[in-house]
């Protein structure tokens, strides 16, 4: 068998009303005064309290920082980690998107360390250990929760990963009861980013595993058959639940074996134009597979995973299947309300340059593509994509 690394969150909790223990599960680790990061309208919504009650119960001391916005700036973070050091905290919580888990991770770092970010962009850079840190999603989306990685998005609007084991919560704390009132355009975003990390993590070209393969596939079943149900009838408990564990199964995996092209091309579309992760991903993933599906090996493995999203697909040749993936693909998002062109997110033809040229500068996940990606390809990507 081929040799393999596998690492992931060393604990996880889930169950309905889990965030309320996360006070006690703090004081555990000998914590007395702990950041919250969140947003605000997850503050707005309620769904912070059931997790605020808890940290007073367990009688701690607590620092809201509520100031994340999407694609977290550099300047944010580092304004937050100012904010935390201030308050004197010794622990690190978030509930929230991946936004908040993402600003989450880095305070837990920042604020025990002398090291400036900017030598902490790419992988295993980060030196010296973090403040104890529990992260529980509100979208089933990015596994946040159980992966290395925090994305920033820097001054000249590139985003820029920073991906260090020390990054791994202590606890993921997964409350489905959380995403039952997520709008559908997001629970729909949100959820094609977890389909992409599972597919991106099953056709990688570095690092693949065994263990990474079982849990994209799971989560895949789990993804692929709630995503409408969840999209249509957010009350919906179960497809909520299948939903978020499919998320944390899809983080798991590509947390081992790293996405490529799908998020190189992505990046681009948020950090210039603001467009929601799981959406920029949503809009170049039929292009970037039918790219991708030019190579042999590639084809194989979409033609393995294909039918666990689509069924219809079961039994058909490995050609037909692909087509039929991609094709899928450029259905199932009008079906869950999403945009389906660059154009309807305010992206012009003369813009297309400027994102070829800002995907060539992901090469830490270019090179996971079963396929090599020029800036050529790029271009040609996004112009199918347009
Ligand atoms: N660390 C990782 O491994 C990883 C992986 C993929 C993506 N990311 C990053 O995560 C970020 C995206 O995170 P996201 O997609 O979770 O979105 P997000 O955290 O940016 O949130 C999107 C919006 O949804 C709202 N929201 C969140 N939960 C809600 C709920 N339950 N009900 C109502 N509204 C809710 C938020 O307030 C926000 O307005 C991007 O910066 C992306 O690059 C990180
Ligand atoms: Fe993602």
């Amino acid at each position: 068998m081929k040799p393999f690394k596998f690492q992931t969150t060393s604990s996880i909790l889930s169950e309905v009303g889990s965030t309320q223990k996360i006070g006690q599960l703090m004081a555990d680790m000998g914590c007395k005064n702990v950041a919250f990061v969140t947003d605000k309208i997850i503050l707005e919504l309620g769904l912070a309290d059931a997790a605020l009650k808890g940290i007073k119960d367990a009688g701690l001391g607590v620092h809201v920082i509520d100031d994340v916005v999407a694609d977290p700036p550099e300047k944010m973070i580092l304004t937050a980690v100012e904010e935390a050091k201030k308050a004197g905290i010794d622990g690190v919580v978030s509930v929230g998107g991946g936004s908040s888990m993402d600003t989450a991770k880095l305070i837990a770092v920042l604020c025990n360390s002398t090291q400036p970010i900017s030598e902490m962009y790419g992988v295993g850079l980060v030196k010296g250990g973090r403040l104890p840190l529990i992260l529980a999603p509100t979208t089933a989306g990015t596994g946040s929760e159980v992966t290395p990685i925090s994305i920033v998005t820097t001054g000249a609007s590139e985003k820029k990963g920073v991906v260090s084991p020390q990054l791994y919560p202590d606890w993921a704390v997964l409350d489905a009861e959380l995403t039952v009132g997520l709008p559908a355009h997001v629970t729909a975003a949100t959820g094609i980013d977890a389909m992409v990390h599972a597919i991106e993590a099953y056709t990688t070209k570095h690092a693949k595993n065994i263990l990474s393969d079982t849990l994209a596939r799971q989560a895949l079943e789990l993804l692929g058959g709630s995503i409408r149900t969840a999209c249509t009838d957010g009350q919906n408990r179960e497809a909520r639940s299948e939903m978020l564990l499919g998320s944390m199964l899809a983080g798991m995996s590509f947390a081992n074996a790293p996405v490529a092209a799908v998020h190189a091309l992505a990046y681009p579309l948020g950090g210039h134009f603001h467009v929601p992760h799981g959406l920029s991903n949503a809009l170049v993933l039929p292009h970037v597979l039918e790219f991708n599906m030019a190579d042999e090996l590639g084809a194989s493995q979409y033609a393995e995973i294909a039918p666990i999203i689509f069924p219809e697909l079961a039994g058909k040749s490995n050609a037909e299947i692909c087509a039929g993936m991609v094709q899928g693909f450029k259905d199932l998002g009008p079906e869950l309300g999403m945009k389906s062109t660059l154009k309807e997110v305010g992206v012009n033809h003369n813009d297309l340059p400027l994102l070829a040229e800002d995907s060539m500068k992901q090469t830490r996940l270019l090179v996971n593509n079963p396929r090599e990606v020029t800036y050529d390809d790029a271009l040609a990507i996004y112009t199918a994509a347009l």
